[in-house]
């Protein structure tokens, strides 16, 4: 279709697939519907060039399709990223399911979305995202071979969340390493924004090395819980992104750095396991650089939980899985060196190796 100006309206009805702003040449979108059990499914495969497209399914109670599409292409992209610049072979994909996983998720619904993963035959290969437990991984795993992250009773590596927990806990450390010339935590003031699977095992790291840890949450339970169990702080004041703290570890969802929260961050350090932190990767990026606060890059630091289910696929045990995982110090730190020297935004650092590996692949697999 040839089309001289549109607006975004506009440009949403003419090409809501491939104009979406989100949609960055990915190779396979799948929409899923089953009528019986109510799945709404889209899988996104964004790159295959590394490997089948890896990446968890997110259960979520978007509020329109648009959403969950923007979503399911954002993550997808992410995850050929986080693959590529952690040295595994593996592509991004990603699956999102519209609904609300605390009442709308049953075995039907979990094993049908699971027939649609084996449709692909192999293209793409699921685990656990947002709302998605390792036995939602076990009930797959009846359908297809396409899954991982599912039981260590059932031969896989188990939940992936404290792997990807001390991944972030080290790209924080070369993070204050950085900023502080000094990578121990102790008494430095640490805000962790979601105490979920991941964030709660964050928060036993921190307070383990003796952070003064701040916790938030939109889970009341959830929090009275974490602060009893850790001595974690709840944080009372409304505004988390104002809070005057040395470290924000963003570890809910994405997006949270945007036009209306980045210019009121305090933080020094932003170092956080959720997906797409920032909702502009080039703006906002360079406006953290502008401001000195050091950014590392989700997809790098967050890339534990992958490392791990990759395992499931290479054999590979838990020590390789904590060796590689603990690597991820050392990559976050030249990641800030290289940004540094060349005056880049970290982001864009670690995203240029990240690309370059695929590109190289690219040109070998060509030849
Ligand atoms: N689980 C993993 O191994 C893994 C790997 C890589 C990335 N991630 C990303 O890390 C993030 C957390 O993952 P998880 O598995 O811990 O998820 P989770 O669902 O277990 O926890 C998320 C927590 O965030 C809270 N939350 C939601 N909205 C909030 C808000 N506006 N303010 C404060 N808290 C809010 C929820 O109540 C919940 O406690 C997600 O963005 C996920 O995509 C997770």
């Amino acid at each position: 279709m040839q089309v001289d100006v549109l607006n975004a309206k506009e440009l949403e009805k003419a090409a809501p697939v491939f104009g979406q702003l989100s949609f960055d040449n990915h190779e396979q979108v799948v929409f899923c519907n089953d009528k019986d059990t109510g799945l709404k499914a889209i899988i996104g495969i964004h790159n295959t060039v590394l490997g089948p497209a890896l990446g968890g399914t997110r259960m979520w109670n978007y509020t329109s399709e648009w959403e969950a599409l923007n979503d399911v292409l954002r993550l997808s992209r992410g995850m050929t990223f986080k693959s590529a610049i952690t040295g595994l072979n593996l592509g991004g994909g990603k699956a999102v399911i519209i609904g609300d996983a605390k009442t709308q998720k049953t075995p039907e619904l979990m094993r049908r979305f699971g027939e649609f993963v084996h449709s692909l035959s192999g293209k793409y290969i699921t685990a656990e995202d947002v709302g998605m437990e390792t036995e939602d991984m076990d009930t797959i795993r009846e359908v297809t071979p396409y899954v991982t992250g599912i039981s260590e009773a059932k031969g896989g590596a188990g939940n992936p969340s404290p792997v990807t927990a001390y991944g972030v806990f080290m790209g924080m450390k070369a993070a204050a390493k950085f900023k502080f010339g000094d990578d121990n935590l102790e008494d430095r003031s640490v805000l962790v924004q979601g105490i979920g699977h991941v964030g709660e095992t964050l928060v036993e790291h921190l307070t383990q090395e003796g952070a003064k840890v701040y916790i938030s949450d939109i889970n009341e339970g959830r929090l009275q819980e974490i602060s009893k169990k850790y001595g974690a702080i709840i944080f009372e004041e409304e505004d988390v992104y104002s809070a005057n703290v040395d470290i924000y570890a963003p570890c809910a969802l994405g997006a949270t750095i945007n036009d209306d929260t980045i210019e009121r961050l305090q933080a020094k350090i932003i170092a956080g396991a959720a997906n797409n932190q920032l909702a502009d990767e080039v703006s906002h990026g360079k406006i953290l650089q502008e401001k000195g606060i050091v950014y590392a890059p989700d997809f790098l630091i967050n890339a534990g939980g992958i490392i791990n289910v990759y395992a499931e696929l290479e054999n590979y045990g838990r020590k390789e899985i904590m060796r590689k995982t603990e690597n991820i110090y050392n990559t976050t730190l030249q990641i800030f060196e290289t940004a540094r020297k060349r005056d880049l935004t970290t982001h864009f650092a670690a995203l240029e190796i990240a690309r370059q590996r695929i590109e190289e692949r690219k040109n070998l697999n060509l030849k």
